[in-house]
């Protein structure tokens, strides 16, 4: 095993990763630099997610390596791994899952409180960054009470809540309407960046991977040089693509 290069926070190399027989990934190598924004661009069904999934531990590849600075995160157990995502990553998925039972700032909240953050202290970050997502007058309601959009407000405040070095943002906007999804992209990309925070960003969505300052691409598994996606997705968010491998 060699270790990846100095400025590279994550570095992948040739990952193959099959879903009960079914091809996710099929040789992808890929590195992101400390405080970058990667969008990871694809039509539906090009590895994105499974992509994602390896580089943040979640998924241990069939084959291939996964780094993050100096570890190699294929080769940790499965706890060291839970607490790596726990203290270094962040998360934003389509969907917000948030936990019904709790308001929008202990949801916010939460990653703080998993450390063992001070409630006082923990309860100031999140209001914080409910604030800054404009979101601050709903801190103290459920989910169920919540829009769409502003559930994932507060999704976008738990993954910043906890400073981690990277947030992995998987179609984070993809069940928003476009002022909807443009104002949550550039809050959530201005906060990385002014907190030298690296995102990995999943989309098949051109708006959204203008916004990166790279893009690789996908298609069956594989990258691609680039992938010519829709600037917006149709109703089914299926992409007309055309490609050059
Ligand atoms: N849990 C699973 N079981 C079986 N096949 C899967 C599973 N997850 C993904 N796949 C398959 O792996 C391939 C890559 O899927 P993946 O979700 O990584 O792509 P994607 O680019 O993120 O797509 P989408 O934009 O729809 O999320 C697809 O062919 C998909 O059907």
């Amino acid at each position: 095993m060699v270790a990846p290069p100095d400025n590279d926070v994550i570095w992948a190399r040739s990952l193959h990763h099959s879903h009960n027989g079914s091809p996710g990934l099929a040789g992808v190598s890929v590195s992101v630099r400390d405080a970058e924004i990667l969008a990871v661009a694809g039509p539906r069904g090009s590895g994105k997610t499974t992509l994602l999934h390896c580089l943040s531990g979640r998924l241990v590849p069939d084959q291939g390596e996964v780094w993050f600075n100096s570890l190699p995160v294929h080769t940790m157990t499965p706890r060291v791994r839970e607490q790596l995502r726990r203290e270094r990553f962040g998360w934003i998925a389509a969907d917000p899952q948030l936990v019904p039972e709790l308001t929008a700032w202990e949801n916010a909240a939460l990653p703080l409180l998993l450390r063992g953050v001070a409630h006082r202290t923990a309860k100031k970050a999140a209001t914080e960054w409910l604030e800054r997502l404009d979101i601050a007058a709903l801190a103290r309601k459920r989910p169920h009470a919540l829009l769409q959009v502003e559930r994932q407000r507060v999704s976008v405040a738990r993954a910043l809540c906890a400073r981690p070095t990277v947030i992995f943002a998987d179609e984070p906007t993809a069940t928003l309407h476009r002022a909807e999804r443009s104002q949550l992209l550039r809050t959530l990309t201005a906060a990385a960046r002014s907190h030298d925070i690296t995102v990995v960003l999943a989309t098949h969505d051109a708006e959204v991977a203008a916004l990166a300052d790279r893009t690789v691409s996908l298609l069956d598994g594989r990258r691609v040089s680039s992938v010519a996606l829709p600037a917006e997705p149709d109703a089914e968010g299926s992409a007309a693509c055309s490609l050059s491998v």
